[in-house]
């Protein structure tokens, strides 16, 4: 079962469908529930007070995927209603709803409270997919009271989902997230705010890094919102240090010197350290991949001929991007292969008449 049919509840509900499980789906919102039924994600759960299908007995396990300050309330009715043998949440804050569940009484033992760590910057149901999860790993942070069987439950849930669990402390998930996910939407909408009202010739300039730099920043406020509320004081702990970081920076620019220049490169080599221990696909270890760049006209099915040539070539591409060229039908494919399938892909491309400029 999952209540809250929105972009992760729908996800969720989708890869279980696909791995053969029946769902049943609750939403306030009719019109999300509706498309979560029509994406083919389950059945809607029918109204009422109380079971399921009292025939059919609770459901295995009920997910609520519902924003953080609504998890415990929910957790309380669903229990109270009998809904399902185990629960799960996959807010992305820990500490709050298991605090609230515990001060509303719910029953621990069959509630492990979770965080799929993949996400998108769209909200609703009509942005979820089955493979959200593929690859990503899962917290769980079960409370001291939740019965062992409530935990296999739910590590079986992220696995089926192509997730890896992993079980961590709820405060201490709070503080992780709130450096490696919570901080960096708040960096990336300070960033992206700078942008309200500038003209056209200046935002015409935009390449790549401002994209990559702003992408979270899309997400939805009211969510985020109650994210960041839900975790206040390790985000701001975060916030106040990357907030220092800058304000030295702004100062030593300020000063000019080349000595103060020096100060500046240090926090940029911090960053390329930290940037570099990021771990790479699949969470493995970070592998540094090599560029191909093509040139790449603005037609239909060049990608395809692209992606098809590297297959012939037997190469495996690791990641693509595509680098716009404003204003001109044209754009430069970046495809991250292995270092040694480099030169490979280069001359396959170059042979089939692809402009690839940058290898030998
Ligand atoms: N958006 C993301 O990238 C990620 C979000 N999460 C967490 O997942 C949860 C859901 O987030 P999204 O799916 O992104 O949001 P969403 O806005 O797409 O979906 C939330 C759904 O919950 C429904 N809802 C709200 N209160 C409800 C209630 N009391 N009863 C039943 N339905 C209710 C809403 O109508 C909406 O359809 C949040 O707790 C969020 O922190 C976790 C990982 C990633
Ligand atoms: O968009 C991305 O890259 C994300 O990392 C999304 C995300 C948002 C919220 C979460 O709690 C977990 C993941």
């Amino acid at each position: 079962m999952v209540i809250g049919a929105g972009l992760i509840g729908t996800s969720i509900a989708l890869a279980m469908r696909e791995r053969g499980a029946e769902v049943q789906l609750a939403d306030r919102d009719a019109a999300a529930l509706a498309m979560a039924v029509e994406l083919g994600a389950g059945t809607a759960l029918p109204d009422g007070d109380g079971p399921a299908d009292p025939g059919a007995g609770p459901a295995d396990l009920a997910v609520l995927a519902v924003p953080p300050a609504a998890v415990a309330v929910t957790l309380a009715d669903a229990q109270k209603r009998g809904l399902a043998e185990v629960y799960t949440d996959v807010a992305s804050v820990k500490a709050l709803p298991l605090r609230q569940a515990r001060d509303l009484g719910c029953d621990l033992g069959a509630y492990v409270p979770s965080h799929p760590m993949a996400g998108r910057e769209r909200s609703g149901p009509a942005a979820a997919r089955a493979d959200l999860f593929l690859g990503r790993s899962w917290a769980l942070c079960p409370p001291a009271e939740a019965a062992p069987e409530a935990v296999e439950a739910v590590a079986a849930l992220a696995r089926a989902c192509g997730a890896e669990p992993i079980t961590v402390d709820a405060e201490e998930h709070d503080r992780a997230v709130a450096l490696v996910s919570h901080a960096p939407h708040v960096v990336s909408a300070a960033v992206a705010a700078r942008l309200t009202g500038v003209d056209d010739t200046t935002l015409g300039l935009a390449g790549q890094g401002l994209r990559d730099v702003t992408r979270i920043a899309a997400g939805d406020p009211r969510l985020w919102i109650g994210i960041l509320t839900g975790n206040a004081a390790p985000v701001a702990d975060v916030l106040e240090a990357v907030a220092t970081d800058l304000a030295v920076a702004a100062s030593l620019l300020r000063d000019g010197s080349e000595e103060a220049a020096t100060h500046v490169a240090d926090l940029l080599l911090r960053g390329n350290a930290g940037r570099s221990r990021i771990p790479g696909k699949h969470g493995g270890a970070p592998s540094a991949y090599a560029t191909v760049q093509v040139v790449i006209p603005d037609r239909p099915g060049e990608l395809a001929m692209i992606f098809q040539a590297a297959g012939v070539a037997g190469v495996n591409i690791e990641d693509v991007s595509i680098e716009h060229s404003p204003g001109r039908p044209l754009g430069v494919l970046e495809i991250s292969v292995k270092p040694e399938a480099a030169q490979k892909l280069a001359e396959e491309l170059r042979s089939r008449g692809w402009s690839v400029p940058g290898l030998a």
